[in-house]
């Protein structure tokens, strides 16, 4: 059993299942999606499923085509070819306001929000209380009720933006995009250029999402974030599906090599120079390899802990674990 967050900012309880979201229909599938730009196929025949209740993280080098995902279902860009069924029915999304009347949210990297307007201000910005003039009393009590709900940490709504955290505007670009009741909300790398407890913070806020029985998409190229709230991971690799896995049954190394098509891949040959580096500092002679670069292994590295490669991959003798893949 889960709640749901309404666009009142109460709680009405859903039936999903929070153990396995997969055994219910999907609130999003999408079958053989295709879009170009030009000569560019930056989708080619992309299905994805997302179900109530899960998180599923889009993950893929740059270019790989997460963004014109995302931009289809936000109904900023029309695909070619292929089917989108949302919530058991087959839809076009034209427009962005066919997506939030849908009941997609879509939070952008951006977050849109108006740095000189107050959290409250921002919260109702276009839809506010009150036939004749504000019910300014409604809404900052809704907002306090919705921002609850999310266990989010703001001091005041009263406040502007342009004082929030990075963490705390996330939190309340992402509280916006609840008030219209979305039953899937995508959240475009919503931990990039976050510190450590801010993105704590974030990835609470994703975890209550789910509990709400919403479905989420994560896009993230951040493999810690992916692992810590992801159930599903869906890999796109030049405008390809490249592997779903389910997030309990996949190992770093296995994403990472789904992620840049190799297996031998920058990531793996700097663990391996690690590896020779300690076996030459244990045998009493001098590394010259600074520290480890394994994504789930120990010590640090030049790469930012958990950061999937942001290079196109390497070409590399191992296929991509697709036969893995686990819908
Ligand atoms: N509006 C556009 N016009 C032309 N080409 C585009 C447009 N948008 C995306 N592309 C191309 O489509 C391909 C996929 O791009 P997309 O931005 O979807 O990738 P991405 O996975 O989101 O990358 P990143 O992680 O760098 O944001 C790329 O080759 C890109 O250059």
């Amino acid at each position: 059993m889960s709640k749901d967050v309404t666009g009142k900012g109460e709680a009405v309880v859903s039936t999903v299942s929070a153990e396995r979201p997969e055994a219910t229909a999907p609130v999003l599938s999408m079958r053989g999606v295709s879009k170009h730009f030009g000569a560019v196929a930056a989708l080619t025949d992309i299905d994805l499923d997302v179900h109530a209740g899960e998180v599923v993280a889009l993950v893929g080098d740059n270019g790989a085509g997460k963004s014109t995902l995302v931009k289809i279902l936000a109904g900023v860009h029309p695909q070619d070819t292929g089917t989108v069924n949302f919530d058991g029915k087959d839809v076009t999304i034209h427009t962005p306001v066919d997506s939030i009347q849908l009941g997609i949210a879509t939070v952008f990297q951006d977050l849109a929000l108006c740095d000189n307007l107050s959290v409250v201000d921002n919260l109702f910005l276009g839809r506010e209380l009150g036939p004749w003039r504000l019910n300014e009393v409604e809404m900052e009590v809704q907002s306090w009720k919705l921002l609850r709900q999310l266990s989010a940490k703001i001091p005041s709504v009263r406040i502007a933006v342009a004082s929030l955290s990075g963490g705390q505007r996330q939190t309340v670009a992402i509280a916006r995009s609840l008030l219209g009741s979305p039953k899937l909300i995508i959240l475009d790398e919503p931990t990039a250029a976050l510190g450590v407890a801010q993105t704590a913070e974030v990835l609470n806020l994703v975890e209550r999402l789910r509990e709400n029985g919403l479905a989420v998409i994560m896009i993230s190229h951040n493999m810690q974030d992916v692992k810590a709230v992801a159930d599903r991971v869906a890999v796109l690799r030049l405008g390809k599906n490249n592997g779903t896995f389910r997030m309990k049954e996949v190992s770093t190394d296995e994403l990472i090599a789904a992620i840049t098509g190799a297996t031998d891949n920058v990531v793996t040959q700097r663990a391996a120079q690690t590896g020779a580096a300690a076996a030459a500092n244990a045998a009493g002679t001098a590394g010259t390899v600074g520290g480890a670069d394994r994504l789930d292994g120990p010590g640090g590295g030049s790469l930012p802990p958990g950061q999937a490669p942001g290079s196109p991959g390497q070409p590399g003798s191992g296929p991509a674990p697709e036969e893995g893949a686990a819908p």
